[in-house]
């Protein structure tokens, strides 16, 4: 339970909201219990009329006001209910949202590692599915317990009042009926949570074989994709049965244990109205209301220790990764100037995960303004090095140094505000083109974004589509070619004019012609700011101040292409193998 406590502080900043409406409850209770003690104030009547005591117009006008006295309170203890769920279960949808952002905002803060380990669904899950549960307990379980609470203390006053004996005999069975709900609360839950597994399987099958609807036409498997989905379909069925089966007790159980108790009420009441033991046969029927208004909340005392046992177990696996410091803090509050000098001093650096050693002991260093070209097999380590600039990772050795300081005494947001930087596998979001453009700077003009595109060589592509700019992205809209997605994202980086660009091999899925028109335009923004392309073809390094050749982690060759290609070696080897596809073409 302990791990509930962390919600404490959000009780305290809603605390006046409880505070109303935990009075409100206690006062619509009271009103609500007007009903039972005017059904038997009218029995009392019926009886003195019936032995003549009173005159038919005194009957009249008491029984008047016993029903006005009813309609009455009614009224007042519904507007009271509606105003109870109105504050508890508001405050309650104020902890979800909270909540929801405190653990987005944590999610934000976690370096790349933490989403190696985590699986995407796990958390989906923990913001949406945990925090719902967290949120029963916020809200409804503790609307229901002061219900009950308030409601039994003033229920079982009366009851002793009107008579002892009947009272007890009256809530005998509802600590049983308790214990069952709470029985069938907790395998109710047990099978739920299996459904909501089924259902999650379910929707990521279907979600796979739509985003691989062409590889699943291409490849004819069709009617074996069917019959995995049926058999998954038949799997939850059978969960969702016999979910079914337990909650079809719920209510038997419940009308079964009402049942009794009201037995038990007319069975005693009746025997000590015979012996004169109580003086009205409207005590049974006041009994009778008491007995039906008190088994729900008594049910929902199950009810709510299962909800309150869910949540603990949803806020434990939410405290897990709200637990968790960041890999990579930020630790300097002052605004740090970035101007884009950029050294590498016998730096190593291993993935955590892997245990691969990616960089070996590299050294290197560009002046701001300057370009670097990184060339390498695949695997040698070339995005790690622009990974490390980002200080999306902590190195293991050595030092970068980014104008004279070492880049963890750098204010992390400046030194990211001033990188863009053009990711491999290209990512946009399912926006607008424009938008996604904008992305990389939010109080961009249209004049900045048509400029970004046509560095980017991709205005011409754009303006084509029906809808030009607006045009929307990803599932809901078109998709683009791959080297449509790389200009998008390449315009995204440049916009931003930032002092270090970084593009990771993110020409490879364009024509060279249109590679020589970027670079060239490339080569007109990067004026005075750090870039450094990481490429596989010759033709995108070959104009840059400096390249650098990676193997397995290591700097193998260093020098101009002028230089280097003619130096035995990796360079001069791809040189030239690209010129003779190049002349064959
Ligand atoms: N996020 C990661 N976690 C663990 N290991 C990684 C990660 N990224 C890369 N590696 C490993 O580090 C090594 C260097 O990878 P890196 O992506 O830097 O190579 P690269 O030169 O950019 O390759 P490519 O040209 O194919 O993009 C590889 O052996 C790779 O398996």
């Amino acid at each position: 339970m302990k791990e509930l406590q962390h919600l404490n502080k959000y009780f305290l900043k809603y605390k006046a909201h409880l505070l109303i409406g935990m009075v409100i409850t206690v006062v619509a209770r009271i009103f609500l219990l007007f009903t039972p003690r005017y059904v038997k104030q009218i029995f009392v009547v019926v009886e003195k009329a019936l032995k003549g005591v009173i005159t038919e117009d005194v009957f009249k006008a008491e029984l008047l006001e016993a029903i006005l006295y009813i309609i009455g309170a009614a009224i007042i203890g519904g507007i009271l209910t509606f105003f109870m769920r109105q504050t508890i279960i508001n405050v309650s949808r104020y902890i979800e949202f909270d909540l929801k952002n405190e653990i987005y905002d944590q999610y934000q803060k976690l370096s790349l590692n933490f989403y190696k380990n985590n699986r995407t669904g796990d958390l989906m899950n923990r913001i949406t599915e945990d925090v719902g549960r967290v949120r029963m307990y916020a809200g409804p379980a503790i609307m229901y317990s002061i219900n009950t609470f308030a409601l039994f203390v003033v229920v079982i006053i009366y009851m002793i009042n009107a008579s002892p004996k009947l009272t007890l005999y009256t809530v005998l069975p509802l600590p049983i009926l308790s214990v069952i709900i709470y029985k069938l609360s907790k395998e109710i839950h047990k099978r739920s949570t299996i459904v909501q597994e089924y259902l999650s399987k379910l929707s990521t099958f279907t979600q796979e074989s739509f985003s691989g609807i062409s590889v699943i036409k291409a490849y004819g498997i069709e009617p074996q994709t069917s019959t995995n989905f049926k058999s998954l379909t038949f799997e939850s069925r059978e969960k969702q049965i016999s979910l079914a089966k337990v909650q079809a007790w719920f209510f038997p159980m419940m009308i079964l244990l009402i049942g009794t108790s009201n037995l038990l009420v007319i069975y005693i009441g009746g025997m000590q109205y015979i012996n004169g033991e109580i003086e009205s046969i409207g005590i049974i029927a006041e009994f009778i209301i008491y007995v039906n208004m008190l088994t729900w909340p008594v049910a929902t005392v199950g009810w709510v220790t299962s909800i309150v046992q869910q949540a603990a177990a949803s806020q434990k696996r939410i405290n897990e990764f709200l637990k968790i410091e960041p890999e990579i803090k930020n630790t300097v509050n002052t605004n740090t100037e970035i101007t884009g000098d950029i050294r590498f001093n016998n730096v190593s650096f291993t993935y955590d995960d892997t245990n691969i050693q990616a960089l070996k002991d590299i050294s290197f260093d560009i002046k701001s303004g300057e370009t670097l070209a990184i060339i390498g097999k695949t695997g040698a380590g070339k995005s790690t090095i622009l990974d490390l600039i980002g200080r999306l990772y902590d190195i293991n050795d050595g030092d970068i140094i980014i104008n004279d300081t070492k880049i963890k005494d750098l204010n992390l947001n400046n030194l990211r505000d001033h990188i863009g930087y053009v990711p491999q596998d290209a990512f946009l979001f399912s926006d607008s083109i424009r938008n996604n453009i904008k992305f990389g700077k939010e109080d961009a003009t249209e004049d900045d974004v048509i400029e970004a595109a046509k560095n980017a060589q991709v205005h011409k592509n754009i303006i084509k589509f029906n809808n030009g700019y607006d045009t929307v992205l990803g599932e809901r809209g078109i998709t683009l070619s791959g080297g449509q997605k790389q200009r998008v994202s390449i315009a995204r980086a440049i916009i931003k004019s930032p002092k270090i660009l970084l593009f990771d091999d993110c020409l490879s899925a364009v024509d060279t012609e249109t590679e020589e028109k970027i670079l060239k335009n490339l080569n007109k923004i990067s004026k005075g700011k750090t870039t450094i392309i990481v490429s596989h073809r010759v033709s995108s390094a070959k104009n840059a101040d400096k390249i650098i050749v990676l193997d397995d982690g290591k700097i193998v060759q260093e020098g101009t292409h002028e230089t280097l290609i003619n130096i035995d070696g990796y360079y001069k080897h791809l040189y030239l193998k690209q010129l003779s596809e190049t002349t064959s073409n």
